[in-house]
Order: structure tokens, then C-alpha cells, then sequence
């Protein structure tokens, strides 16, 4: 069996690369920002439908779950990583299901997007990685709070990209966003990108501390004129991270930028996804807003610790018809 269909139409799991042209941004227009609107009612209701709207069964779901796996950023960004931690998470974005369940499946070769880690951790996982053309991404800049000194947050992701990262998480400066002083979080974010060089940055919002869907909305725009290639929603450190909500309003500033501008900027919802069954429906929105374009690696991934050990689970027991135990796919 492959796992080739979706209820609503054809998708493989990883679908040939297509390259977009990057995100190069586009001068500060505070009038589009300015006039940005997020309705939180209108946005909570529809959120509050999502889950139940589709269900995607057996072979369909088998698809979808194995499209997810090709969008993780899979994640360790804990004080206590380890090389050896590391080491064990790359070995499992190169094999991220066990080889019988990838045969079974249809699916051998499948890796997930890419893994994501603190900068000490950056070589240790391109040598893991090394032949396998899966990108380390490097969370830059102060992470989590982005409050160090500005020279320094440059100058860590120029040291970033040197130790081999492809794509640099960078986390704006929440205070920009919440004094409405769009100009600075402009000119912040394109020094930013300017500093990634031929990396893809993607804008952390930590929606979380935002305070209101329409500041989610200002910010996601802003980043995306100053040349973000990707807007994230959160580091996974803050009290809320993640929500359907966040990401309506922050996929439908993509579909906006993308209607005055022509340019497609990927989204990346992180922190607190960890069950498969969430992550349909994450897909299943994207697919809803977007189109199925942006369900590939390419303009979507999961920032996500513990989410791909919940998919192993659910394709094992597509294949058996039984639970194996959680502890059997500890990491990931
Ligand atoms: O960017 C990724 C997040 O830090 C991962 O969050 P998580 O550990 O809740 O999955």
C-alpha cells in the first residue's frame, strides 16, 4: 500500500521541491498596517469548528500524518541538550518511523523538515546530518526572550550561519509590537534577514505575550515586509503558545500579503503540538485558507518536541490495529 490520497484530493507525503522565489520584502506600508483588523469573536467561533469540520480515516489519515512528519522542525531546545541528545534526535528526522512502517507504507525515504536546535548544538547536527539534505535550523538571537543586546543578536545569527544553520528562528522584540512601534520592529527584522544571508529566517512572534489578535495581525504583516521567508507563532517557552486562533489570524495576514504582493511566506505554528490528531487539523486549515500549495515543507512546518512520537503511534496502529505504548517512541 501507498499512502498517495487524501479525502479531498491527490497529495503524496512529500511532494517534489518546488522552489519558490524568496520573500526579498517590500518598503514599510503603515497604512496596510495600520488598517489590519483580527475580529477575536469572528476568529474564536470559526477556530471553535475546526476540529470537528474534517476527518480524514485510514489510508486518507495515513497520508495526511506522513505529510505532517515531512513538515516538522523537530525540536530540542532544553537547557540540558546534549550532543548526544542531539545525535539521537537527527538519527530520528532520518528515520523518523521504523524502516517496516515506512515499507508498509509506501513512505521509505520520508525525513522530517528539518531539526531545530539551540546554536552549540548547530554542529553537532549538520554532521549528523551530513548526506541527508534535511537543514538544521538554529533558534538565534536571544532566544527564548530576544533581550540581549541588538549587536549581539546579529552577531549571533552571522555565527549561526557560519557553523552551517540553513534557517535561523529569530524572535522580534515584543515591546515594538506592543507600543505599536512598527517601524522599529521593520528595521529589526530586515538587519535580521540582511544578517541570514542566503538562510531562510523565520519571525518568532511569541504570540503569546502579543496581547491581542490584531497586534498578531500588525506583526505578522510588518516581519513579512521586512523580508521574513516565514512567520512562527511562538518559541514554545511562553504561557500560551500554539492556537488555532493565533493562526488564523496569522495565515490570514499570509493570504493578504500574498494577494497585494504575489509572494508566498511560509507559516510555522510551534510549541504544545504534540498529538497527530491536532496536527490534521492544522493541516486541514492550511489547506482551507491557502490551498494545498503551502503543505509542503517548503512554505510549512510544525515547530514541534514530542509531536512526531504521537504520529509514529497513530501509523503503527493504522498498520497493526493496536496501541503500542508511548515509551516505545520516546524520542520525538
Ligand atoms: O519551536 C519549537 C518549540 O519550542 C517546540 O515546542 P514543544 O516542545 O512544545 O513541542
Amino acid at each position: 500500500m501507498r499512502v498517495q490520497s487524501t479525502e479531498t484530493g491527490t497529495m503524496t507525503a512529500q511532494l517534489p521541491q518546488v522552489h519558490e522565489p524568496r520573500n526579498d520584502g517590500i518598503p514599510l506600508d503603515l497604512d496596510w498596517v495600520t488598517a489590519a483588523q483580527a475580529n477575536r469573536s469572528a476568529i474564536e467561533r470559526r477556530a471553535a469548528t475546526l476540529p470537528g469540520r474534517r476527518s480524514v480515516k485510514k489510508d486518507h489519515q495515513a497520508a495526511w500524518l506522513c505529510k505532517a512528519i515531512a513538515c516538522i522542525d523537530l525540536t530540542t531546545l532544553s537547557g540540558d541538550d546534549t550532543p548526544a541528545r542531539v545525535r539521537r534526535l537527527c538519527a530520528k528526522a532520518r528515520q523518523p518511523v521504523s524502516p517496516a512502517l515506512l515499507k508498509a507504507l509506501g513512505m521509505e525515504g520520508l525525513t522530517t523538515g528539518a531539526v531545530c536546535v539551540y546554536h552549540d548544538m548547530i554542529e553537532t547536527a549538520v554532521d549528523a546530518l551530513q548526506g541527508t539534505g534535511i537543514p538544521v535550523a538554529a533558534v538565534s538571537t536571544g532566544f527564548p526572550a530576544g533581550l540581549s543586546p541588538f549587536h549581539l543578536r546579529i552577531q549571533e545569527i552571522r555565527d549561526s550561519v557560519a557553523a552551517g544553520a540553513q534557517e535561523i528562528d529569530i524572535v522580534i522584540s515584543r515591546r515594538h509590537a506592543l507600543t505599536g512601534n512598527w517601524q522599529a520592529l521593520y528595521d529589526e527584522m530586515k538587519e535580521m534577514r540582511e544578517a541570514c544571508g542566503d538562510a531562510h529566517v523565520k519571525a518568532i512572534l511569541a504570540t503569546g505575550e502579543l496581547g491581542t489578535l490584531r497586534n498578531v495581525a500588525k506583526a505578522s504583516l510588518v516581519c513579512m515586509m521586512a523580508g521574513a521567508d516565514f512567520i512562527k507563532t511562538s518559541t514554545g517557552k511562553e504561557p500560551v503558545n500554539a492556537t488555532l486562533p493565533v493562526t488564523l489570524t496569522m495565515i490570514r495576514a499570509i493570504r493578504d500579503y500574498h494577494d497585494r504582493t504575489g509572494i508566498k511566506v511560509g507559516y510555522k505554528p510551534a510549541g504544545g503540538i504534540s498529538k497527530a490528531k491536532d496536527a490534521l487539523v492544522y493541516l486541514a486549515m492550511i489547506k482551507d485558507e491557502l490551498g494545498d500549495r503551502w503543505l509542503q515543507p517548503d512554505l510549512f512546518r510544525f515547530g514541534a518536541s514530542s509531536l512526531l512520537g504521537d504520529i509514529e503511534r497513530q501509523l503503527d496502529h493504522h498498520l497493526s490495529g493496536a496501541y503500542s505504548a508511548s515509551y516505545r517512541h520516546a524520542i520525538g
